[in-house]
């Protein structure tokens, strides 16, 4: 059962989780003038990855100079009140619902794999993020990427990473060009899906002291890179949280995302 998450995406057989709106509001909030979308990046939320991070920012906790996205984190660990009013209908009406159902699905993963203690460490002391993320349509000329220098125009629109999670779940299933890596270091294309989509973190990998990978992916620049959206709902240890792997290691919550950021130390 655990080959079920070893270097691969698990498509459950559950739909899509509608997004009520949510890629609409965030398109319009990313059409905002700068000055407008500065005042919620992650430098003002300074909770967890909380904030909006857009192209070219080099000072993002979440995404890469070279990634061609804005993407908006929202999360359990934030008021409510500090997003901005674009997102706030999804916040209210959708979240706690969103939020419930997504822990459902993680429980019953946890358990299938037979992870009762990492299961209820998930129950105690996990919330959830929620990466939204708008990639504005690319213009088809090789080289002529918005807010990206010549030099760094790329082949991809998201570059190469883990998770920070424990699991994360595509609950408006998978876009188009999305990519990951197999356990031979190859890169496969994932098949667009309207399902629910789940893939290990690399807190799952830790707390299983390296059992489970958490699985790299990306996302690729594909023939004519229109306007993309994606959702992914991490979940993730609360702040002041201690979590345990299974041979015994403790880690805390702010040291996790430490030891996670350190990896793109130069
Ligand atoms: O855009 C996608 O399909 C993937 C997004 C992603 O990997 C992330 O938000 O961490
Ligand atoms: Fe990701």
């Amino acid at each position: 059962m655990i080959a079920a998450l070893h270097h691969q995406l698990l498509v459950t057989d559950l739909p899509a989780l509608p997004l009520h709106g949510l890629p609409a509001a965030l398109r319009n909030f990313c059409q905002r003038p700068t000055a407008y979308r500065e005042d919620f990046q992650q430098s003002r939320f300074g909770k967890a990855f909380d904030g909006y991070s857009y192209p070219g920012q080099e000072d993002s906790l979440n995404q890469g100079p070279e990634d061609q996205l804005h993407s908006f984190v929202l999360s359990d660990f934030s008021p409510a009140l500090h997003y901005p009013p674009e997102l706030q209908p999804f916040l209210r009406q959708h979240w706690a619902e969103l939020t419930r159902a997504a822990r459902v699905i993680e429980q019953r993963i946890l358990t299938e794999l037979g992870l009762e203690d990492i299961a209820r460490q998930h129950e105690e002391r996990c919330g959830h993020m929620l990466s939204a993320n708008y990639y504005p349509p690319l213009p088809a000329g090789a080289n002529a990427i918005a807010n990206i220098a010549p030099q760094k125009a790329s082949a991809l629109r998201l570059s190469p990473h883990p998770d920070v999670s424990l699991l994360t779940v595509l609950f408006a299933g998978i876009a188009e060009d999305f990519q990951y890596q197999d356990s031979r270091g190859l890169w496969l294309d994932a098949e667009p899906a309207d399902k629910v989509v789940v893939f290990a973190g690399e807190l799952l990998q830790w707390l299983t002291d390296g059992a489970i990978p958490a699985l790299n992916h990306r996302v690729k620049r594909g023939e004519n890179p229109g306007e993309r959206f994606s959702f992914a709902l991490f979940s993730l240890p609360a702040p002041g949280a201690t979590l345990v792997s299974n041979a015994g290691r403790h880690i805390t919550t702010e040291d996790w995302y430490r030891l996670h950021l350190s990896q793109w130390d130069n």
